[in-house]
């Protein structure tokens, strides 16, 4: 049947409901003066039916979806009844992991629904570079290669300030710009006076276009280049021959609107009702070349430049002509003669070629994310066809020396310490040059954990699913500590599904990472995520890795950060408010204790605040107690504001104990028995690793044998095997003011070997600035 423009069955009877709805909203409002109120009410409820029945359908086939691990189901009607996921829904509904198998024991997906609306914003990556006055870093590894790396960028540097940047013509725009490769998007504009007509139709095909010959012969993504543009004289498409059809006379080569018969569309209730008339030769030409008859389908699909191609034997068609859609944002061109915008980020194109060797030549499909070392890019290797995520280093030196370092930690991991690709580690498969930016080739993975919170509109996951996905970061923490590394940006945005319909997870972005002997960067990890000990500025190790985990887990459970800091300050105001004070060795050590807290020591008049308290939280130690609110803003003059509470409770094992159970298990005794005991077991556990005492936090191998990770039973005891307390006994009471061991007792007083100098100075000024 030759006819676009036709209405589906099911389109018609859509089109006869609205036609329907509108004759009563017509009549409601004919109504509204002049009949009585009784007709009108009778009349509302006939149309909420009528929406009703319309909505029904289309919701069942909405939110129906198949779950890979378990048995098909409906979405808990409760969220459809209430029209909460009317667009969440359809976002959760592509993750199968949100789904039934991990949503726990007969509990729906979205069990705990956060009381919020809006989560925090995300806490911004500390980068680094720009907090450190020396920039020195050399890899970690092996620092000859990377020179070798830094000369080879040079060399290219040399080539580009002798030769001049190749760019094809067609990149130049109507004003010849040299950075105009325009984005389909954009559209010519025609010249003269715009009609929708214009707009819809070209031209060419319509009645009007020997008219209309100042306006710009092509639409938007035409794939028509202007100087062969089709004219009037040329035969139309079909399309609008038919809708000529019976306005006009015949046509060259078209059928009269006598002989073009437009087909009336049946109804059809089964398959054997289908009764498809072929037909042999066809009253007109369709489009092929070798003359055979090809369905109109295919015409208008895979046929479709043979069709234009027959429609006007001026189009000619390229792709090497076609628009690139551009990817980095902004997209000007400023530095590296053009190529990278202000950012130093290397400007990318869909269907662009990264790299020049024979088998390292990887063409851009798309952007996967952005970050502070550069963005991250969909490709596919064109030799071996294998899709892979291409990191586009930023092309300044600070980020490639970093990244240098990724590289070589991926390197180790992948190959030394990891061979057989089971510790969750990302993989890296190669390294190359491209116009001075280095590019890491990693395996392809899928959405990160904080989209997945994100599909799941916030609300917690399963405990289950949680579960799962805490055996494996565990695993990959275990491998770090062995090798003696620290990720120093673990958070849920670096950790990646390897596919969407499957639990399995990979850690990503070393670009922080470093030696554990070689702790230089104090400004490290994401606010969110940091460890009391950065925050105080101590020496850290492995430990603040387990702390980001504990933060993780628990806004797996929560959906939303269980700690938001807007600031430092804030940050370590809630971590105080959640978990209690640190020992006191700790702010007795800190380089920046005295930004946050009072020293009773020093403070003349002792510490009473005006309301007669001493204004401490938690279980406080008697040495310090945190500056208000006030007291920081008076001294910094800055612009606190009391922390914005996104939990009815404060303390952590309240705010998890109290966590709102979902609908499901309300009415149900024993899974909320199940559930409470499940909790106390979450409970637990985060207490050995969100243990503010670097030194008592469990490692990595500790919280591998907790029963939570572990599933065996919880009976409420419970302690790494190996030391005497259980977390539960030493958490927050620790205001030991003795030094532990292998903490040089000086250190707030002396250079710690370890930092760099003047970086702690730099840090503090920087660092009011940032909070
Ligand atoms: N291998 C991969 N497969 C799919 N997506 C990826 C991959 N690697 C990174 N991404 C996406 O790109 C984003 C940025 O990557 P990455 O964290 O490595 O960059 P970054 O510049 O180091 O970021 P940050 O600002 O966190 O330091 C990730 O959050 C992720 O969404």
């Amino acid at each position: 049947m030759w006819n676009p423009l036709y209405l589906s069955s099911e389109d018609q009877e859509q089109l006869k409901k609205q036609q329907q709805q509108q004759g009563l909203q017509q009549r409601l409002h004919q109504m509204d003066r002049r009949q009585s109120q009784s007709q009108r009410v009778q009349l509302q409820q006939q149309q909420q039916q009528q929406q009703q029945q319309q909505q029904q359908p289309q919701r069942q086939v909405q939110f129906t979806f198949t779950n890979p691990w378990g048995n098909n189901e409906e979405l808990d009607p409760y969220y459809s009844s209430t029209g909460i996921g009317n667009t969440g829904l359809e976002a959760s509904n592509t993750n199968p992991l949100l789904a039934t198998e991990y949503a726990g024991d007969g509990f729906d997906p979205y069990r705990r629904k956060s009381s919020l609306v809006i989560p925090p914003a995300r806490a911004p990556n500390p980068n680094p570079f720009e907090y450190d006055d020396r920039n020195t870093y050399a890899g970690v590894y092996d620092p000859q290669r990377q020179n070798q790396i830094r000369n080879m960028l040079l060399a290219q540097q040399q080539q580009q300030l002798t030769g001049t940047r190749f760019i094809p013509s067609s990149f130049y725009g109507p004003t010849g710009d040299l950075h105009r490769r325009q984005s389909v998007a954009v559209h010519y504009p025609p010249s003269g006076p715009t009609n929708l007509a214009s707009v819809t139709n070209p031209p060419a095909f319509t009645q009007a276009a020997g008219a209309a010959t100042n306006m710009m012969p092509y639409r938007r993504l035409s794939c028509y280049p202007p100087s062969t543009s089709p004219t009037a004289s040329l035969q139309p498409p079909y399309k609008q021959l038919r809708r000529d059809a019976g306005t006009q006379g015949p046509m060259v080569g078209a059928p009269t609107p006598q002989q073009f018969k437009i087909p009336q569309m049946q109804k059809c209730n089964a398959k054997a009702e289908l009764k498809p008339t072929l037909n042999t030769t066809p009253k007109y030409r369709r489009a092929s070349l070798n003359s055979k008859t090809i369905s109109p389908l295919i015409a208008l699909t895979k046929g479709l430049i043979t069709t234009y191609s027959l429609c006007s034997p001026d189009f000619s068609y390229q792709t090497s002509k076609n628009p690139k859609r551009v990817l980095t944002k902004p997209s000007e061109g400023k530095y590296n003669g053009g190529y990278d915008n202000v950012n130093s980020d290397y400007i990318l194109y869909v269907n662009d070629v990264l790299g020049t060797e024979q088998n390292r030549k990887y063409l851009v499909l798309d952007i996967l994310g952005q970050g502070t070392f550069g963005q991250v890019v969909k490709c596919q290797n064109i030799l071996t066809k294998k899709i892979v995520a291409v990191k586009v280093v930023k092309s300044r030196e600070e980020h490639l020396t970093q990244s240098i370092t990724e590289a070589r930690i991926l390197d180790l991991l992948n190959t030394k310490v990891d061979p057989l690709n089971k510790h969750h580690i990302l993989q890296l498969y190669d390294t190359f040059v491209h116009k001075n930016h280095l590019c890491l080739v990693f395996e392809l993975l899928s959405n990160n954990l904080y989209e997945l919170l994100k599909q799941n509109q916030f609300h917690g996951l399963s405990m289950r699913l949680i579960k799962t996905f805490t055996v494996q970061l565990l695993d990959a923490l275990c491998v770090l500590k062995d090798s003696k590394l620290v990720h120093c940006d673990l958070k849920p945005e670096n950790v990646l599904l390897c596919s969407p319909d499957r639990p399995d997870l990979k850690v990503i972005d070393f670009g922080s990472s470093c030696e554990e002997r070689r702790t230089i960067y104090t400004y490290i990890q994401s606010r969110f995520y940091r460890a009391p000990e950065v925050l105080f500025g101590i020496p850290y190790s492995t430990s603040i890795d387990m702390w980001s985990l504990g933060c993780i887990v628990a806004e797996l459970f929560l959906g939303i950060p269980i700690l938001p800091g807007v600031s430092e300050f804030n940050q370590v105001s809630r971590i105080v408010e959640c978990l209690g004070y640190p020992p006191v060795w700790i702010m007795d050590m800190g380089k920046n204790t005295d930004r946050f807290m009072k020293n009773y020591d020093t403070v003349e008049g002792g510490l009473l605040l005006a309301d007669g308290t001493d204004g401490r939280m938690g279980s406080p130690p008697m040495k310090y107690r945190l500056k208000t609110v006030d007291e920081y803003n008076e001294e910094y003059s800055a612009n606190e504001q009391p922390s914005k509470q996104y939990f009815k409770w404060s303390k952590m094992p309240d705010i998890i104990k109290n966590y709102r159970y979902s609908k499901k298990i309300k009415g149900n005794p024993e899974l909320i028995e199940q559930e409470q005991r499940d909790r106390d077991c979450l409970i637990h556990f985060l207490k050995g690793v969100l243990n503010i005492n670097p030194l008592e936090r469990w490692t990595p191998q500790q919280a591998s044998m907790h029963p939570f990770v572990t599933q065996q039973p919880f009976t409420g005891e419970w302690y790494p095997p190996g030391t005497l307390q259980s977390p539960t006994t030493t958490n927050n009471s620790t205001a030991k003011s003795s030094v532990p061991p292998g903490m040089s007792k000086n250190f707030g007083n002396t250079k710690h070997p370890s930092l760099q100098e003047g970086t702690a100075k730099e840090f503090n000024r920087l660092r009011i600035g940032e909070d």
